[in-house]
């Protein structure tokens, strides 16, 4: 291939993933895969510049626009930052400042957050606008999205703020939402995301902003652009943004040398896994705003600022073995057993495989070289195989076909990703594991009982499902290796306990697919009973807020079941809580449920479905549980959904949109 050839396949090819990464947030290559290609690029580019083209991915910001959301142009254009991979790249850009400044820079270190851009708009103390960084020249416009996200001031605090300004940040999703969502995705035979990065880029544009409340995103800010902001530096601009009631992230640092910028580089290099979000470097800033704007710009990034990447969290190591885990639904998932290795500070020796597709898509096989990354997944995961160790006697891998623990044949649902054990009454760890899920801390809570005596009551055969917990005595439990008395008698209180939890924490106990905790809440507010919500047909059950046809086909499967029906008999005369307490069966309570949000103020004459809707428009959820008497709301941000008034206790006034918006404080 001649140079030329090169350049238009590797640009091709950088195009194509560009598009995966920003616009379908769905990168099929590792970010580090990715960023060598880049550099090949540039080098190429360097060497020949006559074939250097100037769409090249080298020389633009990566974003694109897509066409479900106004496009709206940026102001003060969005740029990407240089990247320098180590010291002597950071002493290079520093002699070229020092060329410009002619003494001595002070710096401000910040944290490189991995997350999407955001440009937030401010006009006279308000929140008016957020748009992304799409290409840098324009972006997509999100500010019902944004507006979801509790850090996102709506109004500012203090006082003489500019009458227009911009401030910059990036919009993350903790490691620990991350996860979450990921286990939800997984349970419902949805492809896992690839990372917090995509997807806390993919939640800004979804359709629906009741979605994308859901998903704990936060937002860290680090610029604030506009004219007449009469600030000096940039760090000064940090602590100001942090009295207007910005999240600024506290970890930003001013520096007086190129010393103290790489003694927080070393530290955050081995500190940053104690954050609880995503970071891949640190960001240098010339602090002076005034040398910033006389070194000004490339074509894709500032010269007073440079990024600092941390080592690409990667390793590769042996796949020794692929097992097969059974969980509490029956689902199949695939476990890559490792040669020990070192990743981002703990030994790695197993890692998720996810499912049959990815293995087949990856082409991994027992004895392959891998390539295991640390994303914010807790498990770490396979990227890629490096082919060039593979042996010749190596075999591709051919999945399970019957379940690894009760030989049953397993079945894949079309249109699902994982195959599942169908041989739910039987098959061990379905057993233990619905037990588990029952007695857990979301359902039914029974203190004095963990997941291992769970294990160990079931491999004693003194327990067959949750219902048998009930049957359980004292003096059959004490045998029990590690248990005393004492422990005994805890265990058995905690069970008997268990008969006061709510329908709706026994209902979610019940492990039936797809309900989870508020689809849980959403059916024991609506059927009331469990006899009702047995006898309620599919049709039925679709009418009801948020549920959709996949759950209402479980439920209904669940119940058609004759074993699950005399289990819930028997859970009736245990005198578990089988209905909503007496009080909401009688009406009494009649709430804007859960903590979805706080209003604060009393509404006049809006009716029940304008309330909704305006609600709904500002990333508001939960509206059906709203009370069919507008006269019931909240007061004072504090006041929890329990503590609702009737509006005629109330001081009454009000309503426009706006002023409704400073009310709603979305939870
Ligand atoms: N895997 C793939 O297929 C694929 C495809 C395209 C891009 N990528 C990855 O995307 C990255 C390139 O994306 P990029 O153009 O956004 O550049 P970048 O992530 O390298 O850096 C620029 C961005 O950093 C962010 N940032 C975080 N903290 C900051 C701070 N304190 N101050 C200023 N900015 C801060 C800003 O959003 C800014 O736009 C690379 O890591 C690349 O590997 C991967
Ligand atoms: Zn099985």
């Amino acid at each position: 291939m001649n140079p030329q050839e090169k350049i238009q396949q590797l640009t091709e090819e950088l195009r194509k993933h560009n598009y995966n990464y920003y616009v379908l947030d769905n990168p099929k290559i590792s970010d580090y895969e990715f960023d060598m290609k880049l550099k090949e690029l540039q080098k190429l580019e360097e060497k020949y510049p006559k074939l250097q083209d100037e769409n090249s991915p080298t020389k633009r910001v990566g974003g694109a626009i897509t066409k479900n959301f106004p496009t709206v142009k940026h102001e003060h254009r969005m740029y990407s930052l240089s990247n320098s991979y180590s010291e002597e790249d950071l002493l290079d850009w520093e002699k070229r400042i020092l060329k410009v400044a002619e003494q001595e820079v002070e710096y401000v270190c910040e944290l490189k957050y991995d997350g999407a851009s955001i440009s937030l708009t401010y006009q006279n103390g308000k929140f008016s606008q957020a748009v992304t960084r799409g290409d840098g020249i324009q972006g997509d416009e999100v500010t019902a999205n944004v507006k979801t996200i509790k850090s996102v001031p709506l109004q500012l605090k203090g006082e003489n703020h500019p009458e227009t300004f911009h401030i910059r940040g990036e919009i993350v999703l903790p490691y620990e939402g991350f996860a979450k969502l990921n286990a939800e995705r997984i349970e419902n035979g949805e492809e896992p995301y690839a990372n917090p990065r995509n997807t806390a880029s993919g939640s800004l544009k979804l359709q629906d902003s009741s979605t994308t409340a859901k998903r704990p995103l936060d937002c860290l800010l680090y610029s604030i652009v506009g004219e007449k902001v009469g600030l000096a530096t940039q760090f000064e601009s940090l602590e100001k943004a942090r009295k207007w009631g910005f999240k600024v992230p506290p970890e930003s640092k001013l520096v007086h040398n190129m010393n103290e910028v790489l003694a927080f580089i070393e530290y955050w290099n081995k500190h940053r896994h104690d954050l609880p979000y995503e970071t891949d470097g640190v960001v240098v800033k010339v602090n002076n705003l005034q040398l910033q704007e006389e070194l000004g710009f490339t074509a894709k990034s500032p010269r007073w600022a440079m990024a600092y990447k941390f080592k690409a969290e990667e390793a590769s190591t042996v796949l020794k073995q692929i097992t097969y885990q059974v969980g509490r639904t029956g689902a199949i998932t695939p476990v890559a057993n490792l040669e020990a290795v070192q990743l981002a500070g703990t030994s790695v020796k197993r890692a998720s495989l996810h499912n049959a597709d990815q293995i087949e898509k990856l082409d991994i096989r027992e004895g392959d070289t891998v390539y295991v990354e640390k994303g914010g997944e807790i498990i770490p995961k396979i990227t890629g195989v490096d082919f060039t160790k593979r042996t010749p006697d190596s075999k591709p891998t051919t999945y399970i076909k019957n379940c690894p623990e009760c030989g049953s044949e397993l079945i894949r649902n079309e249109g699902e990703a994982l195959h599942y054990c169908p041989n739910t009454n039987a098959c061990k760890p379905q057993i233990i594991g619905r037990i588990q899920h029952y007695i857990s801390r979301k359902a039914l809570d029974i203190e004095g009982l963990g997941s291992e005596t769970v294990a160990l009551l079931v491999n004693e055969q003194l327990i067959n499902s949750y219902a048998d917990l009930y049957e359980l005595k004292k003096e059959a439990i004490l045998p029990l290796e590690r248990m005393a008395e004492k422990s005994a008698e805890n265990l058995i209180n905690g069970i008997e306990a268990s008969k006061k939890v709510p329908f709706e924490r026994v209902l979610f106990g019940l492990g039936i697919r797809y309900v989870g905790e508020t689809v849980a809440k959403k059916l024991a507010k609506h059927y009331k009973k469990i006899n009702a919500l047995a006898e309620a047909s599919f049709e039925d059950l679709i009418q009801v807020d948020e549920i959709g046809d996949r759950i209402a086909e479980s439920v209904v499967a669940f119940f058609e079941d004759e074993k699950n029906r005399t289990i819930i008999q028997r859970l009736q005369d245990y005198g578990l809580q089988l209905q909503i307490s007496e009080e909401e069966l009688a009406g009494q309570t009649n709430v804007l449920e859960g903590k979805t949000f706080v209003i604060s103020g009393v509404f006049e004459k809006v009716s029940r479905s304008e309330l909704k809707k305006l609600i709904e428009k500002n990333g508001g959820k939960n509206t059906s549980s709203i009370s069919k008497k507008t006269d019931y709301l909240v007061t004072g941000e504090n006041m929890g959904p329990a503590k609702l008034k009737k509006a005629e206790d109330l001081e009454v006034s009000l309503l426009s949109e706006n002023e409704f918006l400073e009310m709603v404080n979305f939870k």
